[in-house]
Formats: C-alpha cells, structure tokens, sequence
C-alpha cells in the first residue's frame, strides 16, 4: 500500500514538474510591443472586437509595427499581425500549421456545417481540389450576363422610384438593394435557383438569411456578455461547445440552427434535382451540379458526401452574397462622397458604351476600362469587408518580419519566435493601409495610385493585386474571380446609370464589424446594414 502511495506521489510530482518545466521553456512573446491591457479580466478584446474595423488596427499599426501583442482574457496573450511578410508565411509559406481557431471553427459548423470554411488539412484540401474547377476565370466570366441580368433589375426598380418622385430623386438604402440583388445574382449562377429576393417574393430561404451574420457573429462586436462568453469558449472542451451550439436558446443559436434547418431541406430538394439531372445526362454549367457530379464520384480523393454538398451551399450562400452586397455599397458611398472620382468613372462607361453600339456589356469590355478596375480594387483595398481573420500556431515556429519591431526590452525584434497554440487575429485592414506596400497616402481612397504603375511590393502576400482582401495562400477566398466579375458587371450598370450623392445619414456611417464589414449609422447598430444615398438618374447632354 505504501509503495503504491509513494508511487502516485512520485508520479503526480513528475507531471507537475513536467508542467512547470514546460512553462517555464515555453516560447515567450512578452517583449512584443503593444498596449497596455485595459483591465485583467477583459484585457483589449474590446479595442479589438467593438470598435470600429480597422480603428484599432491602423493607431496599433501605427505606434507598435507590424506585429503587436495585445491582452485577451485573463492575461492571455495575442498578436495582431499586419507585417508583409509575417503574413505571407503564416497564409502561403506555411498554411496548414496555421489553423483556424477551434472555438470559431464551431461558430462556422453552425453557420455553414461541415464544408470548406469549416474544413481543415486534408479534409480542406479535398474540399478546395473539387470546388477549384467552378470558380476559375472562365467560369467567373460565363456567369457575367446573369450578374447584368441582375443589376439591370436594381436599375429598372430605382428608375420607376425615381420617376414616380415629386423632385426626380430618391432615397434609397444601398444595403437592402444591394443584398437581394447579390442574393438573386448568386442564387442564380451557384445554384441555378431563383430565391426571387428582388421580387420580394416571400421566400423562406432568403427570410431566414436575412441579418444571420449580424445576429450570430456580430453579437461579440455589441455587446461585453457574448464577447467575454464567445472567449471563453476558448476553454471548454470541444464536446460541451458542441452541446452549447446544439442547445442554446441565445438569439446567437437560434437564427443559426433555424437558418440550418430550411437551407438544408432546399440544398436536399436541389441536390435530388440535380442528381436526377445528371443521371439523365442533363448536365448544367451551375457550380452546385458539378459538386453533384464530385458527388457521384467512385474516387475518394474528389468524393463529398450529401452533408458536404449541403455545406458547400449554405457556405456560398453566406460567403457570396453579403461580402459582394456589402463591398458594392462601400464603393457607392465612396462615390457620393468623391463627386468627381463619381464623374470620371461614368464618363469612361459611357464612352465604352458608345465604343460597343448599343449590344449588352462584355467580361472583354469591363476588363478593359482601368478607372472602372481602379475604382474597385480602390474600394476593396480601403473597406476590406473581412477586416480580420483568425489563426493559432499548430506548433512552436518563427515568424519572419518584413521590418524589425522594436522589442520593449530596447532589443531590436527581426524575426518572432512564437509558441504552439498562440491565437492570431491577421489584420487585413491594417495590411491594406501599409505605406510601405501602397504609398503614403495609404488612410486615403484614392483609385488613381492603381494607375500609376507604383505599386511594386517585394513580398506579394494577397492573391488578387497584392491586396489582402481576399486573403492568400491556401485558404484564399475561392469566389474571389466571381467577386469581381459581379462587382464590375454591377458598377458598370449602376453608376453608368444614376448618379449618387450623400445624405445627412451617410455622413455618419460607421464600419461595423459584423462578420462582414456593413455599413451602419452611428448609434443604430441594432437595426443592422443602412446606408442612405440620394439617387437621381444620370442625363447625357445631347
Ligand atoms: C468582395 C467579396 C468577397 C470577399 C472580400 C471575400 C473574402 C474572403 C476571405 C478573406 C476569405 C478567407 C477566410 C478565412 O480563411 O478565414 C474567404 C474565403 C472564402 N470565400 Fe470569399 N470573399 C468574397 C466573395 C466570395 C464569393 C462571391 C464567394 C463564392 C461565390 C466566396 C466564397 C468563399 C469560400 C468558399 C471561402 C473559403 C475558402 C477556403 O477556406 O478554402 N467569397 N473569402
């Protein structure tokens, strides 16, 4: 019996001494420059979470460089990341040992269940190897018509506004327009699925998307309790999160599991279709028949199951409608408020209309006019509507630093050795107002730095222009060519159409961090994405 004591002593002493060994060895990241924390249990999770996007990024940025160490809870540490070449190792050079958070990962299952958000290594590289061959350029560009389609119809709903008004003009908030039309848009070119949003059709699939983001997501940018609650989640195991999720009755939950529930009965009713399809030998060109057909395969290496195709659909749903819808507003307020950025754009679309006599736009036509392209990677540079993305370490590593940061011990940081396990938040703002990459002037919106030739980085770290907004690497936004396919065919409509001026409202918008980045006016978060604009239709003079 003594023995057996003495045994279990020894053997407790030696994990505790194990435990305290490893602490004390454990990569440290204490001399990284940053803030003081706030207070002990919140730390700065505020500054991060609830201020506007990118507000704390850019002054951190600013004082600190291009990594800087902030509080969680507790004491805990993080880095804020917005250093070139510190990201393109953690995006591109080392991806799959830069996870995505476990506690955030499950926040994306009940969003979109298990499909390429949620995804992670070999399951992820399987996901992105059978989605890849429906979003390249080809594809991208064969889905223009429907997005004309489209935007013609915004077109078409604000002039009998316009003209039915005492004064010619009109009021009209961009975000709600611009949601269903994006929704309309992708429903149709993904799915090959009218969800009739323009129409105000009463359909359920397109209620219950209606504000999912700012109910679920967003409430850790309103309030302290879901904050505090969403980071604590960073220490309960896997299994009781999960029954969280399942069994809450928090708005947070709900909106989720009930959007769940009638996304996954609609993707089964056009998986079934489409499946019939394909057995016939009818195959369509929308992207959901070819993961039908990934799901027919006899190959494991490019096989989803019928979950994985559910998944897939409500995560382009989510991924590929407010990002787009929200990126196309941010463009029209900046429009309003540069009147003559707004003047040289439709000029150059007019003068491309004249050049083409009177047939539809062409992918060829909008690639060719540089403002128009100036104008948007302008816009998607300065309101990157995903301003963070999250990361940990999945092992000790070193992260190389494009410029040394000063350490607070006076030692000069050039590159940071971090521990496994760190959390990361990558700062695609901040990155994206980098003067070193984009100049000076980078707190500026100015499209004509796109046209000057200037912009030549020595560490390329976005996949599209350089810029971060779409992210890069492994994980890079796969609708990144549909994006801006839509965004042109919508700009080119839009603005060659109407003209855009501010409204008292929108001078008080305010970037709200809310999964995507939205649009809202100061002191009325709670009512979700608004964005006001005056809209007249825009006259040539003959
Ligand atoms: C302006 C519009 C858009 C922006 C700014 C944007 C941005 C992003 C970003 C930053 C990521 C990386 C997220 C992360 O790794 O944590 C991402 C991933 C993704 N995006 Fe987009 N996106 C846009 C439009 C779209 C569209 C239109 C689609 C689909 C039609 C789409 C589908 C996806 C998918 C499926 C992923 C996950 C990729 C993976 O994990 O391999 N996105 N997007």
């Amino acid at each position: 019996m003594e023995s057996y004591t003495f045994s279990l002593t020894a053997l407790g002493l030696f994990v505790v001494v194990l435990g305290v060994r490893r602490y004390l060895t454990r990569i440290s990241v204490r001399h990284v420059p940053g803030p003081p924390s706030e207070s002990f249990v919140f730390g700065n999770l505020a500054d991060v979470h609830q201020n506007e996007a990118g507000e704390t990024d850019f002054k951190w940025q600013d004082l600190y460089g291009g990594v800087v160490r902030f509080k969680a809870l507790f004491g805990e540490d993080r880095l804020l990341v917005s250093d070139p070449k510190a990201l393109q190792y953690i995006y591109q050079t080392s991806g799959y040992h830069f996870p995505k958070i476990p506690e955030k990962q499950e926040m994306a299952k009940i969003m979109t269940g298990t499909g390429i958000l949620w995804a992670e290594a070999d399951v992820h590289k399987r996901h992105r190897k059978v989605m890849l061959p429906g979003f390249g350029s080809h594809e991208a560009k064969s889905y223009f018509p429907i997005f004309l389609h489209h935007a013609d119809q915004i077109s078409m709903k604000w002039k009998d506004i316009i003209m039915t008004s005492a004064d010619q003009s009109a009021v009209l908030d961009m975000p709600d327009w611009a949601s269903r039309a994006m929704l309309d848009a992708i429903g149709e070119a993904a799915f090959d699925y009218s969800f009739g949003a323009m129409e105000d059709v009463d359909n359920e699939l397109s209620k219950a998307y209606y504000n999912l983001l700012a109910d679920t997501l967003g409430a850790v940018n309103r309030s302290k309790a879901a904050l505090i609650m969403q980071n604590l989640w960073a220490y309960l195991p896997l299994s009781v999160l999960n029954y969280v999720t399942s069994n809450s009755k928090s708005p947070i939950f709900t909106h989720a599991r009930a959007t769940e529930r009638v996304a996954n009965r609609v993707a089964k009713e056009l998986v079934d279709a489409k499946s019939e399809a394909h057995l016939q030998g009818k195959g369509a060109k929308d992207i959901m028949s070819l993961l039908v057909r990934a799901n027919a395969s006899e190959d494991p290496r490019t096989q989803l199951s019928n979950a994985e195709l559910y998944a897939q659909m409500r995560t382009l749903m989510l991924a590929g409608h407010e990002t787009t819808a929200s990126t196309l507003s941010w463009a029209l307020l900046e429009l309003s408020k540069n009147q003559e950025v707004q003047r040289r754009l439709r000029a150059e679309i007019w003068e491309k209309e004249e050049e083409i006599g009177g047939r539809e736009l062409r992918p060829a036509d909008v690639d060719s006019m540089p403002y128009l392209n100036a104008v948007l990677k302008e816009t998607l540079r300065f309101h990157p509507v995903s301003p963070l993305n999250h990361r940990m370490s999945g092992r000790d590593d070193v992260l190389p630093l494009s410029k040394p940061i000063m350490g607070t011990n006076g030692e000069e940081i050039h590159k940071l050795p971090i521990p496994k396990g760190m959390r990361l938040v990558l700062s695609i703002a901040a990155y994206n107002r980098n003067k070193d990459v984009f100049g000076e002037d980078a707190d500026v919106f100015n499209p004509d730095r796109w046209l000057s030739g200037d912009l030549t980085s020595s560490v390329n770290v976005g996949v599209y222009s350089n810029l971060l907004t779409f992210a890069g690497g492994i994980r890079a936004c796969i609708g990144f060519r549909f994006a801006l396919v839509e965004l042109q065919a919508f700009l080119a409509e839009v603005v060659g159409k109407f003209e855009f001026y501010p409204t008292p409202q929108s001078e008080k918008i305010r970037r709200e961090p809310s999964g995507v980045m939205i649009p809202t006016i100061t002191g009325e978060s709670e009512k979700g994405a608004q964005l006001p604009l005056l809209v007249r239709v825009a006259a040539k003079d003959d």
